[in-house]
């Protein structure tokens, strides 16, 4: 349940915000304020650190994050009390399950919030962080090299704070809104953990080389390309995923034989249809 905290202005007037300091590029100057530079944070800070206009700011306990997260630009700090109250920007990207503890001391920050935790709804952060602009968005890791794929659902957000999110997200990959917050779970499901099923692909198909006779090595260097052209192709060839598919499926040949297997009573569409429902419901269990 969220923890009640002191009603907090939304202290950060838009002339502080984006008005004042121009970059010598098209973009104005923010600071943002990274809280958590795990697995997702440091994805997206790699990104921001590309972005000249932003000064970059890190929360994180452990001492090997805050390094890394230094290495590519950000000022560092192992806890909250040490942070200068100088955000525009202050990006959520702990845990769902420690959010009630971490995020309370951020009411007497000004700027907007943004948070990435799965779950954890706007009405939930509103009481941890007080009546301000709040935007959650849903990213995924492939943000580390730039490919990744951020949806957003804001409340309280004019287009200027909608614009700093889109840069956020914009430097790390494509972005998407939806209106339905509802839909975030849904989202999470496909997007948030979709890296994960493919990666999970990859492992099951570099194992079945294995299994054919092939070298672990040449069996994974072929599952990981394969799984990396696929994509690509997917994104740039402007055809849908069934037309490339049966450009690959010669009438009565090897691919044919392959998706007999996979599409056998509708198997691996069930399946994967029971993955995404799982991590559905699982999203909902966490708000
Ligand atoms: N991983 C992913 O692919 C995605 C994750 N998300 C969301 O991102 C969020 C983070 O996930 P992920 O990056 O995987 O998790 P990680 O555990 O990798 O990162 C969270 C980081 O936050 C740190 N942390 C804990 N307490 C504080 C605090 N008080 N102040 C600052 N930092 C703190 C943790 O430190 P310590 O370990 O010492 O506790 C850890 O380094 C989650 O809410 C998740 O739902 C969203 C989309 C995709
Ligand atoms: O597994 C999780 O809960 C997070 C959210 C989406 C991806 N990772």
């Amino acid at each position: 349940m969220a923890t009640s905290s002191p009603p907090v202005i939304w202290a950060c007037p838009p002339w502080r915000l984006w008005g004042a300091r121009k970059t010598g590029r098209a973009e104005t100057m923010a600071t943002v304020l990274l809280v958590g530079a795990g697995n997702m944070g440091f994805a997206m800070l790699k990104g921001w650190a590309k972005d000249g206009g932003l000064r970059l700011m890190v929360v994180d306990p452990t001492e090997a994050l805050r390094d890394r997260a230094a290495a590519v630009g950000a000022e560092v700090y192992a806890d909250v009390a040490e942070v200068p109250r100088e955000t525009d920007m202050i990006v959520l990207a702990v845990k769902p399950q420690v959010m009630d503890k971490v995020a309370p001391p951020y009411a007497e920050f000004p700027g907007a919030v943004m948070s990435v935790a799965a779950g954890v709804g706007v009405a939930r952060l509103r009481g941890l962080v007080g009546e301000r602009p709040i935007v959650r968005v849903m990213p995924n890791t492939p943000a580390a090299i730039g490919q990744g794929m951020s949806v957003g659902y804001a409340e309280g957000a004019d287009d200027t704070l909608r614009a700093l999110v889109e840069r956020l997200t914009g430097v790390v990959g494509e972005t998407a809104w939806i209106e339905d917050e509802g839909l975030m779970d849904a989202v999470t499901a496909i997007s948030g953990s979709g890296p994960a099923y493919v990666f999970h692909f990859i492992e099951c198909l570099a194992s079945a080389g294995e299994k054919l006779g092939l070298a672990p090595e040449l069996a994974l260097q072929l599952a990981r390309q394969t799984v990396a052209g696929a994509g690509a192709l997917a994104r740039e060839a402007g055809e849908a995923p069934g037309v490339l598919r049966e450009q690959v499926t010669s009438p009565g040949g090897t691919t044919a034989a392959a998706l007999a297997v996979l599409r056998e009573t509708g198997a691996l569409e069930r399946l994967v249809n029971e993955a995404a429902e799982a991590a559905r419901d699982r999203g909902r269990e966490l708000g």
